[in-house]
């Protein structure tokens, strides 16, 4: 059996539960048994072993990829743990929670459904459900509200926003604050005062005293309800939470508990569930490389980081290291640009100060670890350094770290170490010098081929937000501007001939002096605040590059649907990945994902680029583009690799045999 709880009753009568389950005590179907708690004579206190109360429920049980061992079948709701706990809590038996670590989604639930909680200040807790595409199961949508509060227990659900102990003492979600070793014999004490009314058996389930009235409680779920709407247009599950919260002020919260049941019982078998927890995995296997990371090979440790250049992408880069305690020399070439530099980091961290997200403190600590400089005397004992890159990727939560085959294993661990200290996550490419880019191209390719085919450049962009993209690939290039789209273009055009198509269209708009946003007209027309509308004057551009394309208009796309447009964007791109994939730039099909999502902005519910072409088939996806390669060209042509997983209806993401790393091919 994965995990147990082990019950030690000591000599003041208190039984002590302690989940065990190393090294996060992850909650799994079998691995409480609910009458253990129910048999107990005395006051018990729930905690979790090695430090760690428990980091929640194991997510491989959600997402029908695991049959809880005796559970009921899928067909219906399993009602019986979220109710036997209640029934539990009802058996007049005083619950107190020792919270050290996280105490995260299910951990937490057992921990608000006792009658008092004592944790450790640093302890860390939240509800995380929805990152998972399904909502509390333990009662939490109930007992969350009925302790801190309508607005902040949507904030901590919705948002999977995660509190240390010390806040949750301030929201009342945690009863008292005590240090690591004092822990479990404040919670014993609580528990024995609680037993002899020295403290208030608080039932959480039924506490009204922090719930709004019923008018405001409703204006705050529609408030949030509109939020969502706005937020995670594509995603129902936040709406199901808020439906519960709301059914629990309705109509009390023990109906609340079945509706919760029967939500989670749906959810945890959706397809965006599914995604989800594979979106989870993929991130955290990103760092898991067979042959690097199972070397025993230790990281070297990083103090001293020099960066070369001060501009917007160095000095970004600088702030990230100084705000993760490393010591930074930024290196400039001349006294002007190294104070502006320098500048931009102290304006920065000024503005995280402004807004309470930092205290002067930690500002006066961080650039106390920065050194600028005009040259090389300081680079003596550096451990890394780094040359800034054109493009704004300091914000972006994903490092590339490159590898040719003169790369060593131990410089690979050092920086998959760095990444994780400077919260990225890190995957390990071959030398393709711009896997995203590979991407993107094909991800402007495309609309570029269908405008000038006679598609609708609005409805494209349209339908590619309403799939779940932060925006339109028109809307994009006119973000990063057509002279990052042209030299991106130019460059899949020098790597890949054959599969490249030749857009006029950006070098037309150019002559009109449009730059995209920077200019305040590209495809679209902005005003001062950069509010984009769609441009009436973008027809005679699209008709002057369709002459010099020597292109007709096809009347099919004039009428596509917006599945279509989804697909006849994306195929191109899932082709790319395929390309990627067998040339061995990338580990494993996973961290494809996880790029396609952290630099492209795919939709994680949908699980990454290839998890989602998966769920559409080899086969289908194959036709599709080889229909579309006989009539619009090679830039639709399957890959190899894809026309060889159709042909055997193959996944698309069967691990490739990785006999050598990311290889050091010629792709960009
Ligand atoms: C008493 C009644 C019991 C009833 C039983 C039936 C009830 C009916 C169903 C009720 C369902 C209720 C709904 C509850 C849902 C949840 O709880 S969702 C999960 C919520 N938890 C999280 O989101 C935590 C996610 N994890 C983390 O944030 C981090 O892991 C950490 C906790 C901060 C620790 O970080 P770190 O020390 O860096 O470790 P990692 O490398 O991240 O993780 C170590 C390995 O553990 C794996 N892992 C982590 N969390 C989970 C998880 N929740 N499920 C599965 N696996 C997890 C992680 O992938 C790592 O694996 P390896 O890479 O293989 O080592």
């Amino acid at each position: 059996m994965k995990g147990s709880t082990v019950l030690e009753v000591g000599a003041d009568g208190v039984g002590v539960i302690a989940i065990i389950n190393p090294p996060l005590n992850l909650l799994t179907y079998d691995g409480i048994d609910d009458n253990e708690v129910v048999k107990l004579t005395w006051q018990v206190d729930w905690t979790g072993a090695n430090g760690k109360f428990s980091a929640g429920f194991d997510v491989t049980a959600f997402g029908g990829s695991q049959e809880r061992k005796g559970a009921p079948p899928h067909t219906s709701p399993d009602l019986s743990s979220p109710l036997t706990w209640d029934n539990v809590l009802a058996a007049r038996k005083p619950l107190a929670a020792a919270i050290d670590g996280p105490a995260f989604g299910g951990g937490l639930e057992i921990a608000l459904a006792c009658h008092a909680r004592v944790a450790t200040s640093n302890a860390q807790l939240g509800l995380p459900e929805l990152q998972y595409g399904i909502i509390p199961g333990l009662g939490g949508t109930q007992r969350c509200p009925r302790l801190v509060g309508l607005p902040k227990a949507l904030e901590m659900m919705l948002m999977s926003k995660r509190v240390s102990g010390k806040v949750a003492q301030s929201l009342c979600l945690v009863d008292a604050i005590a240090p690591a070793d004092g822990l479990l014999s404040t919670a014993r004490c609580w528990a024995l005062d609680i037993l002899q009314c020295r403290k208030p058996w608080i039932v959480s389930l039924y506490k009204t005293d922090k719930l709004e009235p019923l008018a405001e409680a409703r204006m705050i779920l529609t408030l949030a309800r509109i939020q969502m709407r706005k937020q995670a247009p594509n995603l129902t599950h936040p709406l199901v939470c808020i439906d519960v919260v709301e059914e629990g002020i309705v109509s009390g919260p023990r109906s609340a508990l079945w509706k919760e049941a029967e939500a989670l019982h749906e959810l945890r078998q959706s397809y965006t569930c599914r995604s989800l927890v594979h979106f989870f995995f993929a991130k955290n296997g990103t760092s898991k490389i067979p042959g690097i990371s199972d070397t025993g090979l230790q990281p070297r440790k990083v103090c001293k980081i020099a960066i070369l250049g001060g501009g917007p992408m160095g000095s970004g880069i600088a702030r990230v290291f100084i705000l993760s305690n490393y010591r930074v020399i930024l290196k400039e070439v001349n006294k002007n640009c190294l104070l502006a530099g320098i500048g931009r980091i102290k304006s920065n961290l000024q503005s995280h100060v402004n807004k309470g997200k930092m205290t002067q403190e930690k500002l006066k600590t961080s650039l106390s670890l920065l050194k600028g400089v005009l040259d090389y005397d300081c680079f003596t004992d550096v451990d890394l350094v780094i040359e800034s890159h054109l493009r704004p990727v300091h914000v972006m939560p994903f490092l590339k770290i490159v590898r040719t085959r003169r790369t060593s294993l131990q410089v690979i661990v050092d920086l998959l170490d760095v990444g994780k200290k400077i919260k990225k996550t890190s995957i390990v490419v071959g030398n393709c010098t711009a896997l995203q880019s590979a991407g993107c191209s094909s991800l402007t390719q495309t609309p570029m081929l269908l405008v000038e085919h006679g598609a609708d450049l609005y409805q494209i962009d349209q339908a590619i937000t309403n799939f779940g993209m932060p925006m339109g690939p028109f809307r994009m290039v006119d973000l990063v501007g057509f002279g990052v789209a042209i030299a991106t273009g130019i460059q899949f055009l020098e790597n890949f001939p054959d599969r490249t198509y030749k857009s006029n269209l950006i070098s037309v708009m150019k002559e009109d002096k449009r730059e995209g946003e920077s200019t305040c007209k590209g495809f679209y027309m902005y005003d001062d605040k950069h509010n984009a509308s769609p441009d009436p004057d973008i027809v005679k551009f699209v008709e002057k590059a369709r002459t010099m394309s020597h292109v007709m208009v096809d009347t099919k796309l004039r009428n596509l649907s917006d599945g279509d447009i989804v697909e006849m964007i994306f195929f191109p791109v899932v082709n790319e990945a395929c390309r990627i994939l067998a040339e061995g730039v990338v580990v494993k099909a996973s961290d494809l994902d996880i790029a396609s999502v952290m630099s492209m902005g795919f939709p994680s519910y949908r699980g990454g680029i290839l998890f989602w072409a998966n769920s559409l088939g080899s086969r289908y996806i194959c036709s599709k583009l080889e229909d579309w390669s006989k009539q619009y060209g090679k830039i639709f042509k399957p890959c190899a690799y894809l026309t060889e997983c159709a042909s055997k209806g193959t996944s698309l993401v069967t691990e490739m045999k990785q006999t050598t790393y990311p290889s050091s091919s010629s792709r960009m």
